[in-house]
């Protein structure tokens, strides 16, 4: 059969560029992508398998062989899993099929170092081979096709890659790498052993390399030399991650293996691995991420968590094993209950599937707790010198035994896979509580994934309290997103009866609203709300803890107690007094205004809007029409202050007047825009501003 010449698709081009160019300073990863490839072609034989046992053919063995020939320069990665057909090798190997790759290179600065750090995110797979290698050569034979059926796909990392049709007897895959003369130092057993070692201790596939023994030289004065014994031998521990007692695994390990499966070279914030006992029998391994995924905000990503029945690989991105609102969490959830063949829809109906997600969604949400917890404490005693205590401490690093939850687990007790004579000494303790709060491990939390967390108010009834109580906002009196609603009503005033907040477009808007006026000068700290979920999740929470939430821009202000009897006093007088020109304004801006009112709320604006109490906020309203969905058609509150020179000059000025309408619409178009909106008629707008100037 003679060769074909295939062009890379171009974003594999680019790629391949890039790999070269920018991860060449940590060139060992090739060996973790290429292990976690071969196990990956393991794991898929082996389900197919289930359906199709005849596909083991002779060769009932999985494994990954990895050897290496010094004199030819070649280092190869050998497996027995499921092989490639030449339309799969062409396809796969010449084209990136993943989902975000496009968004992946549109992110691409030409910058080397920000854009390896970018790489690191994606997962470069199998053509990190290309960063030790000048050629590579593939051979495979799919599972269930005939020797006669194998392929060679060779290719030198540029343009283009060649194919033909050969025999090869082994099923599976081998790798060839032709090391560049700068990586000649991966042919050899040693070092490829600790890279094992390092990176795929965890697999739970053997992964086996040739023995190799001390030989003297055979005639006097020459030296002795290694040379490989013809027996194979495994050189990792082979039992899956989770499998093992976590007082034998190492935070390296741990952190290994989360980047392993999630492709990310920035460690984790946090992991947890528990066995989960009971009605339902499970081991859980999660983790999260230090940063958040390109395509955070596509609700229909896929969830990044593992399934395996009884350690077999089912799936990946089992969604229904996590709500949505907690799709940023990667992991493993290896089942003892469901059957090996469960498909995507058995999953959706399986009553084991529910305890699952349910173990998993409250784990994440202790998970979070601890971290805040450990943040909080951090801060509160970031002048003493030694932690509080050691529990805490460790919780904050991911890797501790984390607190039981007797009632909320409905059955299932929680075993800790963790011998609990592994805690930490008091230095480790102490070195972890150093680094803990220097780094603020909830404050990168939730600058990553804080708004996608808020989405579960609305999503998880069940745990709405639980989730409202890790969100933090900015407010009128703290810069940074780190206030909680617990801070929040810690710091409420004597008689104050709700907490409250405003949503805007940004903080700065937020924090010059009209409607703050009021509480600024009274010392009442308002929540700001600048996410674009705010609203929504908000409409899910009407209290906290028994204190209701109350939007300082809907309904009137009712500050109750905070205000004193004789500002009533006041207030009334002075809507008394204001009264016909309420009529007047209400007659003029009746196309505009739902209705004109007097408030207390204003101290240095003549006006502001608001919308009546259920209704929608004028920001959620704009943002729903440039989405381009239907929005009903309300009309604001004008709120005026009776105490402002411009309303004091609207007040004696006869109604019947132009400048009195002028004057009148330009208070209700600055309402407008200060509140972020848009006059409905900008150039009217400027016209009678312009008039009134002169
Ligand atoms: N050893 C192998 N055996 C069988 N198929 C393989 C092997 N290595 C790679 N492939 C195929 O080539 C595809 C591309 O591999 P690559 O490593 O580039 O991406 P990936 O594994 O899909 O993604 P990532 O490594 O980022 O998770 C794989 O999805 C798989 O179909």
């Amino acid at each position: 059969m003679s060769t074909q010449k295939h062009a890379f698709q171009a974003e594999v081009a680019q790629l391949l560029h890039l790999v070269t160019h920018s991860l060449y300073s940590n060139p060992e990863i090739f060996l973790r992508e290429l292990i976690s490839n071969a196990s990956d072609a393991c794991d898929k034989l082996r389900f197919e398998a289930l359906a199709n046992p005849s596909l083991y053919g002779d060769q009932p063995e999985l494994e990954v062989r990895i050897s290496f020939d010094k004199a030819a320069k070649t280092l190869t990665v050998t497996d027995t899993g499921i092989g490639m057909s030449e339309a799969e090798a062409i396809a796969h190997l010449g084209t990136i099929a993943k989902s975000g790759t496009k968004e992946f290179m549109s992110k691409l600065s030409g910058d080397q170092k920000a854009d390896s750090q970018l790489i690191g995110q994606f997962g470069v797979g199998f053509y990190s081979g290309f960063i030790v290698a000048d050629k590579i050569t593939v051979e495979s034979r799919r599972a269930g096709l005939p020797a006669s059926e194998g392929v060679r796909w060779t290719s030198k990392g540029d343009g283009d890659f060649e194919v033909e049709t050969i025999t090869r007897e082994a099923r599976g895959t081998s790798v060839i790498l032709h090391l560049r003369e700068d990586a000649l130092d991966f042919a050899d057993g040693w070092r490829l052993k600790e890279l094992i070692n390092k990176y795929s201790d965890h697999i739970s596939l053997p992964i086996k390399m040739e023995g190799e023994k001390w030989e003297e030289g055979k005639e006097e004065g020459q030296p002795g030399q290694m040379v490989k014994t013809g027996e194979w031998e495994t050189v990792n521990q082979a039992n899956a991650l989770w499998t093992r007692p976590k007082k034998d695994i190492t935070d390296q390990q741990f952190k290994d293996f989360y980047q392993q499966i999630a492709h990310d070279w920035e460690p984790p914030l946090a992991w947890s691995l528990n066995r989960v006992e009971g009605s339902t029998e499970y081991t859980q391994l999660l983790y999260v991420p230090s940063h958040a995924p390109m395509d955070l905000w596509d609700r229909d990503k896929k969830a990044g968590i593992k399934l395996y029945v009884k350690r077999v690989f089912i799936m990946d991105d089992a969604e229904q094993l996590i709500p949505r609102y907690l799709r940023f969490i990667k992991g493993v959830v290896d089942s003892a209950d469901l059957p090996l063949n469960v498909s995507r829809e058995l999953l959706q109906e399986s009553r084991d599937v529910r305890a699952i997600r349910d173990g998993n969604t409250r784990r994440v949400l202790s998970m979070l707790e601890d971290m805040a917890k450990a943040q909080d404490t951090a801060g509160t005693a970031a002048a003493t010198e030694a932690p509080a205590s050691e529990g805490k401490i460790d919780v904050g690093s991911g890797d501790s035994t984390p607190a039981p939850e007797p009632t909320e687990l409905q059955g299932d007790a929680v075993t800790d896979v963790v011998d609990k004579n592994d805690a930490p000494t008091a230095a480790d303790a102490a070195a972890k509580f150093a680094e803990d709060n220097e780094s603020g491990k909830y404050a990168t939390f939730w600058r990553e994934f804080g708004a996608v967390l808020k989405e579960g108010l609305g999503e998880d009834t069940a745990n709405r309290e639980r989730i409202a109580k890790l969100l933090r906002y900015a407010s009128s009196t703290v810069d940074t997103e780190t206030v909680s609603f617990a801070d929040y009503k810690a710091r409420m005033k004597e008689g104050q009866k709700a907490i409250y907040y405003i949503t805007a477009d940004t903080a700065a808007a937020a924090r010059n609203s009209p409607q703050l006026e009021l509480f600024k000068k009274k010392g009442i700290e308002v929540l700001l709300m600048t996410d674009r979920v705010d609203e929504w999740a908000l409409s899910f929470l009407r209290e906290f803890d028994g204190t209701p939430l109350q939007s300082v821009a809907k309904g009137a202000v009712d500050l109750g107690d905070l205000q004193d009897e004789a500002e009533k006093k006041a207030a009334e007088a002075a809507a008394e007094t204001v009264k016909p020109l309420l009529e007047k304004l209400k007659d003029v801006l009746k196309n505009e205004a739902e209705d004109v009112r007097v408030t207390t709320r204003l101290v240095d604006s003549p006006a502001c809007l608001v919308v009546k109490d259920a209704g929608m906020s004028m920001q959620l309203a704009r943002m729903l029409k440039q989405a381009g969905q239907p929005v009903p058609e309300t009309k604001p509150v004008l709120e005026i202050n009776a105490e402002h020179p411009l309303v004091k000059k609207l007040e004696g000025m006869d109604a019947n007047t132009p400048q009195f309408n002028d004057l009148a619409h330009v208070v209700f178009d600055q309402a407008l825009l200060a509140e972020g909106g848009l006059p409905e008629d900008p150039a009217a707008y400027v016209r009678r501003v312009n008039a009134l100037l002169v």
